[in-house]
Formats: structure tokens, C-alpha cells, sequence
């Protein structure tokens, strides 16, 4: 039987309505809407088509965007005294930076520039600690929109035998995170791992975040594993069109005679890290007005 798709996209749609929906509460009830300011240094393209998708789903939700742009040769101390401003600014409850930065930029300080209370992105040493220990704080939005995904599809991950490939601080890591707050059995495996297979071969929950175009063969995953792809890889134009067309890191066709459920690239993954953005967002908005979120909100 074919794995079933699972549809990201209609997920993330669903979240995005709730999450304008919650956004109109907050302007009523603090007079101003809740604010996310994106800002973009250089003119990569792939960046530059994220950091417009999000500007398109931010104000679809009832939020403000502030968009910043910053040539690619801007200066560090220029991209500070930025994030320095809009860590100031009350109309701005959240803060992403788009990475990759332009090497002669250093990634690590211009995250721990932001302040934690608007690092939306949940990548600032204090919320990745937070994360660790169990506090509350703001969890990276890849890895939150797979365990929304994961928890709507499986419930209880209790005892699961969950394999994460890849350990990124964006999103290996605060993944297995996640899945061992939810009581999985996680294993983090990486380019080091010395055989992939055997160890995806346990799996119940593979996550694959690897940035590999469909490395993880069909042959590799348990029969009914729930397969969740967050790569996202552009294949080489075909003679003739101009874009390649995107792939995940799993073999998707292959994996959908195995696997029990699969995310699809693209309209899997990719549009709930947007929603769960904007989540993060109103989330802030609520703290740094000192409202409370309305019960069962989100
Ligand atoms: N859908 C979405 O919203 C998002 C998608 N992505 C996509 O997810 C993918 C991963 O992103 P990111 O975590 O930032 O990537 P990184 O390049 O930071 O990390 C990749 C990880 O994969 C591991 N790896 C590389 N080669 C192999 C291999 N042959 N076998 C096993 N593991 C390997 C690396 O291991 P090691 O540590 O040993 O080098 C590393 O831990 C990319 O395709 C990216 O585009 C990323 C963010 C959001
Ligand atoms: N500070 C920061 N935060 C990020 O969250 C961040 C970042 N930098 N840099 C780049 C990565 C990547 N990322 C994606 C977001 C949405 C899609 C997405 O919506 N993808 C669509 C397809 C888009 C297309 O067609 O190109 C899909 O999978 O269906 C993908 C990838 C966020 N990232």
C-alpha cells in the first residue's frame, strides 16, 4: 500500500488562519498589531524568494512586516547597530536575520545580538539552553512545525525509536530535542555515522535534514516508518527548462512503498516552518505585551 502523503501545506494553512485569527485578538486588545521584522543581507536568490513568502504570509495573518535589505558587503558593525534598533523598537516583537550570512559575517554574534525575547527564530544561545532544560522559550520553527506534524499523525511518541540525520543547531539538534521531550528513543546521526542504513533501519519517526538530494534509500527505512523530509535540494535544470525542480533527502517515490507516511518536497515541511514563524511571532507579541495568550490558542 502507498505510504499517505502528509500535506504540510494544508497543515500550515489551517495554522496560519488560526494564527491571523488570534492576531486580530492581539491588535484589539493592545492597540498595535504584532510586528516581525526580516532582514536579508545580499541578494541570494533562494533567500530572496523566502524572505518575500514570508513578508506575503505575515501580512495575510494580520501582522506588520518591517523588511530590512543590507548590500551583501555590509559591515558587521552596520548589521548590529540594525539588530540594535529593532531589538529597541515596540513595534517589533520578533527578529530574523535570514542565514546563510555572507562569510565575512559572523553568524554566532549577530544571533546573540538579538534579544531572546524577539529571537523568533529560536536560535539564540538562551532559548537553545532554554530548550535544553525545559524551560519555556522559543523553539527553532523547522523542527516545532515537524513535531506538529509528527503529533497530529502518531499522538503519543512514547517509546518510539526516532532517527534524526543531520545535527545542525537550526535543525538536527533542537529536533532530537524535541522528540526526547516527547519520550522518543532518539538517536542523532550525522556524516560521521558509520552505517546509515542500519541505524535508519530502526526507526519508527526518521527525520532526514541533511541537505543531500534523496540520499535515504527506500531500502533503508523499517516497513510503516513515518518518514519526515526537511531537505530541500534543487536538482539541475532538464535540458530545455530553466529551473530544476526541488527534492527532498529521502527517495521519495521509493520510500512511498515502505513508509507509513511521508512528507512531501515541497508542501511538506518548508510551508510549516513559515507558519509556525509566524506563531512564534504572535507568541512574542503576547509576552512583550505582558498579555496572556488566550487558553488553547495555538
Ligand atoms: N524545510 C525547511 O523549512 C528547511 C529546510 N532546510 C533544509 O534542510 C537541510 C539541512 O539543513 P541544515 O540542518 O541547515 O544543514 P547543515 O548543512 O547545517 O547540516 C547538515 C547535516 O547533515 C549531515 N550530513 C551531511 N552529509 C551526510 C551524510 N552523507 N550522511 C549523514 N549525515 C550527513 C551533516 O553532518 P556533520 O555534522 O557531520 O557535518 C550535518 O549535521 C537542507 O537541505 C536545508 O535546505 C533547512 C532549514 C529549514
Ligand atoms: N533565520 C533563518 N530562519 C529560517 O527559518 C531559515 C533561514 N534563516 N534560512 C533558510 C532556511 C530555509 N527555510 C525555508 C523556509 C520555507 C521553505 C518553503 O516554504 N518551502 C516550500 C517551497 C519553496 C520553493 O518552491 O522554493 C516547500 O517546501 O513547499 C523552505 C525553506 C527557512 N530557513
Amino acid at each position: 500500500m502507498a505510504a499517505q502523503v502528509i500535506d504540510g501545506k494544508a497543515f500550515a494553512a489551517k495554522l496560519r488562519e488560526r494564527v491571523g485569527r488570534q492576531a486580530a485578538q492581539f491588535e484589539q486588545a493592545a492597540g498595535r498589531k504584532a510586528g516581525l521584522a526580516v532582514v536579508l543581507v545580499g541578494e541570494d536568490p533562494a533567500s530572496q524568494v523566502y524572505v518575500r513568502s514570508k513578508h506575503k504570509a505575515t501580512v495575510a495573518a494580520n501582522m506588520e512586516s518591517f523588511e530590512h535589505r543590507l548590500p551583501a558587503d555590509a559591515g558587521e558593525a552596520e548589521l548590529l547597530a540594525l539588530v540594535e534598533r529593532l531589538n529597541a523598537d515596540p513595534a517589533v516583537d520578533g527578529i530574523l536575520v535570514q542565514l546563510p550570512l555572507p562569510g565575512h559575517l559572523d553568524e554566532q554574534a549577530v544571533i546573540a545580538a538579538i534579544s531572546p525575547d524577539k529571537d523568533v527564530d529560536g536560535f539564540h544561545v538562551t532559548n537553545a539552553g532554554r530548550l535544553a532544560v525545559g524551560q519555556s522559550g522559543f523553539v527553532p520553527c523547522t523542527p516545532l512545525g515537524c513535531m506538529m506534524l509528527l503529533t497530529d499523525r502518531l499522538g503519543d511518541l512514547s517509546g518510539l525509536e526516532a532517527v534524526v540525520i543531520g545535527r545542525s543547531n537550526i535543525v538536527g539538534k533542537p529536533m532530537a530535542q524535541l522528540l526526547l521531550d516527547a519520550n522518543a528513543t532518539v538517536t542523532i546521526a550525522h556524516s560521521r555515522t558509520k552505517d546509515l542504513p542500519v541505524v535508519v533501519r530502526r526507526a519508527d519517526i526518521v527525520v532526514a535534514a541533511v541537505g543531500r538530494a534523496e540520499m535515504v534509500k527506500a531500502e533503508w527505512l523499517k516497513p510503516q516508518a513515518t518518514v519526515i523530509d526537511v531537505g530541500i535540494n534543487r536538482l539541475p535544470a532538464e535540458p530545455g527548462t530553466d529551473k530544476g525542480r526541488l527534492v527532498g533527502d529521502v527517495d521519495y517515490a521509493g520510500a512511498q512503498g515502505v513508509a507509513a507516511a511521508i512528507t512531501p518536497v515541497p508542501g511538506g515541511v518548508g510551508p510549516m516552518t513559515i507558519a509556525v514563524l509566524l506563531r512564534n511571532t504572535l507568541v512574542a507579541a503576547y509576552r512583550n505585551e505582558a498579555l496572556d495568550l488566550p487558553e488553547g490558542a495555538l
